[in-house]
């Protein structure tokens, strides 16, 4: 299996080229159920010559061995969607997964749906990206425990093919989950380099849901710092250095791809652990330095681990507090493929503090030996617990890649 993320591309992208991908993906569809007019064709965005050559032009193939979004290197922007499907039967499902499917091969090509010849009737593409590169676009998508079953029913027929390890994140001591923004039968992530192409990706997979699924909850990240740089977190410190240890295909399959005692369908696949965590910042940013970087047993400004000099430096965590939030991990001895997000939501009015934090996104082969003991020892022995609080969670299973002219969900829907 190559363990390789989806390169980037950035040719640019001519008309015809986009006729021909709306071809092979059977692009055509006129009206669906849902009196939505879909995929007609596609308009071309505008290309910009060699000479002005923009990486927001750059195109993540959504094809291959592993969905996009999982290894590719972190976008500017993310949203993360859950969905709970309505559908009441497996053939409309598929019809969802199928049109999702189409618009996310259009989208992530840099392409947008024809916009309507007919002023009577709204446009079929929102048009927000009209003028819009790929801007790196990725839609990597996964399944929760409640798409399989639900209160002991077999919702479509697939509740035999539910993954060894999915199941809701156990309760934690310390949680303090708003059930509002937790789990879901969908979840969507979606990542890139311009946030308005990101959005236009989740409104539109909205859009393409109606009457067969419904949004739960919708979140939305961000990150900055240099291309090539580790980006910094709301707290100050580097965050995702340790992700270099597991960097090699080797690594990937130990850390991140689903064994092979696996149902089929998850072959490539990986699960993502989920928490929103909330940073007190106001309690944080009235501590000192020492304590803050004790914390994490890592220098705040050069992101090395006490006792060494360079970030990527190897850890001894012998040097470090016993509750030190990567002394911690280390002892659990696990990796995970972290891929977290910077959140900012509304000023809480009864202390006028903003709500903000992080979007823990966490990729592994076995969420029960790596996310779930990690997150146990943490939850009790964190020193990041004094300016942490865990407030959502879910677990999902994303299946492998696509190949070209296959439809998302199809090597389970269709086992
Ligand atoms: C159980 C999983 C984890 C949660 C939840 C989590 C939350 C969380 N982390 C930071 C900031 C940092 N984390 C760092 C390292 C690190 N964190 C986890 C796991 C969880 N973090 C792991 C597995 C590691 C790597 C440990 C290692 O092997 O070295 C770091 C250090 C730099 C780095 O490697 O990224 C920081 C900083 C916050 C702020 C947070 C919740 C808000
Ligand atoms: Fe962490």
């Amino acid at each position: 299996m190559s363990s390789r993320p989806n390169e980037p591309k950035n040719e640019g992208l001519s008309r015809r080229e986009f006729l021909k991908i709306s071809a092979s993906v059977g692009v055509g569809l006129a009206i669906g159920a849902t009196g939505m007019a879909a995929f007609e064709k596609v308009i071309a965005p505008a290309t910009t010559s060699a000479a002005e050559s923009n990486p927001l032009d750059e195109r993540i193939p959504m094809y291959g061995d592993h969905q996009a979004g999982i290894l590719t290197p972190q976008q500017t922007y993310m949203y993360f969607a859950s969905f709970r499907i309505t559908a009441r039967n497996k053939a409309d499902v598929i019809r969802l997964f199928k049109d999702w499917t189409k618009f996310s091969d259009l989208s992530t090509s840099g392409g947008t749906m024809r916009t309507g010849d007919n002023p009577l009737l709204p446009p079929t593409d929102t048009g927000e990206t009209l003028d819009l590169p790929a801007s790196k676009l990725t839609i990597t998508y996964g399944f929760g425990p409640s798409f399989f079953s639900q209160d002991g029913k077999d919702r479509f027929g697939i509740a035999s093919k539910k993954p060894l390890y999915l199941k809701d994140i156990p309760r934690m001591p310390k949680d303090k989950l708003d059930p509002t923004m937790s789990g879901g039968d969908v979840c969507v992530q979606v990542c890139a380099e311009d946030q308005q192409v990101a959005f236009h990706a989740v409104r539109n997979f909205i859009r393409l849901s109606t009457g067969l699924a419904s949004l739960n909850w919708m979140q939305e990240g961000f990150i900055s710092g240099k291309s090539g740089h580790t980006p910094r977190n709301l707290f100050g410190f580097k965050d995702g250095t340790a992700n270099q240890i597991h960097a090699n295909p080797e690594g990937y399959d130990n850390v991140v791809w689903a064994g092979s005692d696996e149902p089929a369908w998850m072959k490539g696949g990986s699960y993502l652990g989920y928490r929103k965590v909330q940073m007190h910042l106001e309690v944080w940013d009235r501590s000192s330095l020492s304590d803050q970087e004790a914390t994490f047993g890592r220098h705040k400004e050069s992101g090395a681990a006490f006792g060494k000099s360079g970030e990527f430096d190897t850890v001894d965590p012998s040097q470090m507090p016993v509750d030190a939030h990567v002394r911690l991990a280390k002892q659990s001895k696990q990796l995970i493929h972290r891929r977290g997000y910077s959140y900012t939501d509304a000023v809480d009015p009864r202390t006028g503090n903003v709500n903000a934090g992080l979007l823990f996104i966490g990729y592994t082969r076995n969420p029960d030996e790596q996310l779930i003991p990690m997150l146990k020892l943490m939850q009790s022995q964190d020193k990041l617990n004094e300016y942490t609080s865990h407030i959502a969670s879910g677990m999902f299973a994303c299946p492998g890649g696509l190949r070209e002219g296959q439809y998302m969900g199809q090597s389970l829907l269709e086992s």
